[in-house]
This record gives structure tokens, sequence and C-alpha cells, in this order.
């Protein structure tokens, strides 16, 4: 199958391969929603370039699902513009908006062939058959289920299906694809299976997919690019790596879980190089330092270090003291917990009760004369230590 590409109009690469696939950008622009007077979504903007694995990502009830269906032409938006390519869809039908939607149950015809159900939706285009019939024979041969194509769903595995789900919204040739939670309804180690599948296939398509999930390890797997969704807002757009190392703010290193956060004032701030040095005073135990930017002096903050940057060391006064570089504090361990590869270590601050990780190699905590009960020295660098404004 040859996969070429070609410049759009704005200058986005877009994949295309010979089953006539292309793949548009989506854009929102100050897109909000409401039922009622209930805000379920306010003032989205969002670019999502052409080719782009994409995740909406949150706790239940945040927005995604109704972000997805506002692009989808399931549901008005309220104002604001959506945009696929450079098209306004807000006045278009859904199936005038060139996007195909894979649902989480998959909502396959029970009484039709895996043939029949991909080419549902062609037939219903008023395709001619000749050409139903090459498009249809291509897609499965592509997905890797021509053998299965006079199977009913009923006799086909939870994979499979997922497959066929796929062609039949692929070979629409749809210019964007939108999953509402497709892995959910499949057990772990199916789920596993099918993510890599979904990416494998994303990338050979070169299509744009947006996705809906509240699985953080399934947004860092899947995407190019996260949205981070909170209340109906967007707490960051970046990379899975960009939101892991630097969350935006205190919801995004809450929700990415496995992060130390203290809250505090703001009471110094050094311009350097790289990012300032932040100095706050944290309630209970003094100051701990971080890097950042817009720190305010004398607002109230949050400062994030990642369970797998810390150190533990014998409890000892003389490193007790933070400096610029180190910041210490001293901690119980309350709980070990062993999941495999990684030891999970819970601490509690001796100050001030707050609960704390750290996250080790199983081997090296075996190897450590560290005891559940013991007081000890948690230490981190300052300059691994996020600093988070809101
Ligand atoms: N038709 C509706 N009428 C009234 N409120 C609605 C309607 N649809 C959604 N909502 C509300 O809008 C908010 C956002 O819903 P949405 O389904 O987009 O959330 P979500 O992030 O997809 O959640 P989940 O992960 O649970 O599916 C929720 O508070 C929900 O109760």
């Amino acid at each position: 199958m040859n996969i070429g590409t070609k410049i759009n109009s704005v200058g986005k690469t877009n994949a295309v391969c010979d089953l006539g696939l292309t793949a548009q950008g989506v854009s929102l622009r100050s897109v909000s929603k409401k039922y009622g007077s209930f805000v379920a979504v306010e003032n989205l903007n969002l670019d999502i370039p052409a080719g782009d694995y994409c995740c909406l990502l949150g706790p239940s009830g945040c927005g995604k699902t109704t972000t997805l269906r506002m692009i989808a032409g399931h549901e008005d938006v309220t104002s604001g513009d959506v945009l696929i390519g450079d098209r306004h869809v807000n006045n278009l039908p859904p199936a005038k908006r060139d996007t195909a939607m894979m649902f989480q149950n998959y909502a396959l015809f029970p009484h039709k062939t895996v043939w029949q159900n991909v080419d549902f939706g062609l037939k219903m285009r008023k395709i001619p058959q000749s050409d139903r019939r090459t498009r249809v024979g291509e897609m499965l041969e592509l997905i890797g289920l021509s053998h299965l194509a006079e199977r009913k769903p009923v006799q086909l595995s939870g994979g499979q299906q997922q497959r066929v789900a796929l062609a039949r919204a692929l070979v629409t040739r749809p210019k964007v694809l939108l999953l509402d939670e497709p892995l959910s309804a499949l057990d772990e180690t199916l789920r596993l299976r099918m993510r890599g599948e979904l990416r494998k296939i994303q990338k050979q398509f070169g299509m744009t997919f947006i996705q809906v999930t509240h699985g953080v390890d399934e947004a860092f797997a899947l995407s190019d690019q996260i949205v981070v969704m909170n209340h109906g807002h967007i707490e960051q757009v970046a990379t899975p790596a960009e939101v892991f190392r630097t969350p935006a703010s205190q919801f995004v290193a809450k929700f990415m879980g496995d992060q130390n956060i203290f809250t505090g004032k703001v009471i110094n701030c050094i311009a350097d190089t790289n990012s300032d040095l932040i100095e706050l005073d944290v309630k209970g135990i003094g100051s701990l330092f971080c890097r950042g930017y817009g720190a305010v002096i004398g607002n109230e903050a949050a400062c994030s270090i990642r369970a797998d940057l810390v150190e533990l060391e014998p409890y000892s006064a003389a490193t007790s003291i933070p400096s610029t570089k180190q910041n210490h504090i001293s901690v119980r361990i309350t709980a070990v917990e062993l999941t495999g590869y990684v030891t999970r270590v819970s601490l509690m601050a001796e100050k001030t009760g707050q609960e704390l990780l750290y996250k080790v190699r199983t081997d090296d905590w075996h190897n450590s004369s560290l005891q559940e009960g013991q007081l000890i020295i948690l230490r981190w660098s300052a300059d691994d230590c996020i600093f988070l404004a809101h």
C-alpha cells in the first residue's frame, strides 16, 4: 500500500494513501456549550493539526464527549466556531462534515456480515456497486480481515470487531476520525493490544484521530497531542512528554498522578537563564525551591515534584536544611507496595502529615536498608521541581 504525502493550503502535511484518504485539521474558536443555564464547555480554543492523534483527557463530566460531539455535529455549539480544514461546519449536518465516529461498543450490525458492515456506509451514500466492491475489498485487506468477510460480528473476537468498526468508519474516507472511548469495553490485555493497533492504523493512514479518554496511560501511549480538560475548560494542550515533565497546573499534576504537590506563598523569585528560581513558603515546612515562570511575590501557588525524582536518605538533622539547589524534608515511611518493576513507597511529612510518594526500581529498594516506620530525609533538586502558578 503506497502512502505518500502532500502539503495542504495552510502548509500542514497530509498523509495520503491510495485508498483516497486525506486528513484535515480541526480548529475550535471560542466554542461554548450550554445546556439550559449549565455551562458544559466554555470558550474552547484549540488547533488539532492534520494527521495528528489527539486525545481529549479529563475526569468524568469535564466536557470531553460534548466537545467530540460538537465536532461531529451531533451537538450544536451554543457559541463559537468549529472548523474542519478551513471550512466552517457549524451549520452542516454530521454526514456533510467529512468526519466518522467510532463508538465504545462499535455499534456493528449483528445480522450483517463483516463485508456488509463495512459496505453499509458506502451503500447509504449511493456509491456505485463496482466502486463499493473495490473499496470494501481493499479496506478489509488492509486491516487483515479479508478471510473473515463472511462472518457475523458475534463470530469475531473483540479485537477483530474493533478492526471492523475502524474499517467501516475509514471506508467512507472521512477527513477526521472521532473515537469515543473506543477501548473502554475491552479487558486489560486486549485493551493494550488494541491500543497499539489503533496507533498503528492511524500512522499507516496518516489520518487525524480525535479520541475521548479518561485514561492517562492511554492518552500518553496514543497521542501526538493531549488536551487536558477540567470543568469545561482546557487546562493544558501539549505532547505527552511535556504534560508528563511540565504539568501546567495543580489540576494537571494531580490528574497525571504520582506527583508530590506542595502549596505555599511565593516569597522570592530570581530570574535565571533557563527559568526563574522561585522560593515558596510552605506552611509547616518552610522554604521550598522550584523552577518556572509567572511567579508573583505574595501570591498563593504550588510546586510539584515527580515521585520518581525524589530520593530518600537516612535521617540526619544536619541535612534537613533546604538550599536553593536542594529541597529536604523529614518524612516517615508509612507503607511499601511492590508493583513489579517499580516499588511505591508511601511517606508522611513529619511536620504537616501530608501524604507523599516515592517511586523506585524494585531492585534498588531491596538493596536499600530502609524500612516501614523509619524516619528519613526526602530530598529533591530544585531544578526538577515545577512551579505551578495555579
Ligand atoms: N444533554 C445534556 N443535558 C444536560 N447536561 C448535559 C447533557 N449532556 C452532557 N451534560 C453535562 O455536561 C457535562 C459534560 O458532559 P460530557 O458528557 O461532555 O462529559 P465527559 O467529560 O465526556 O464525561 P464522561 O467521561 O463521564 O463521559 C456533564 O456535567 C454532563 O452532565
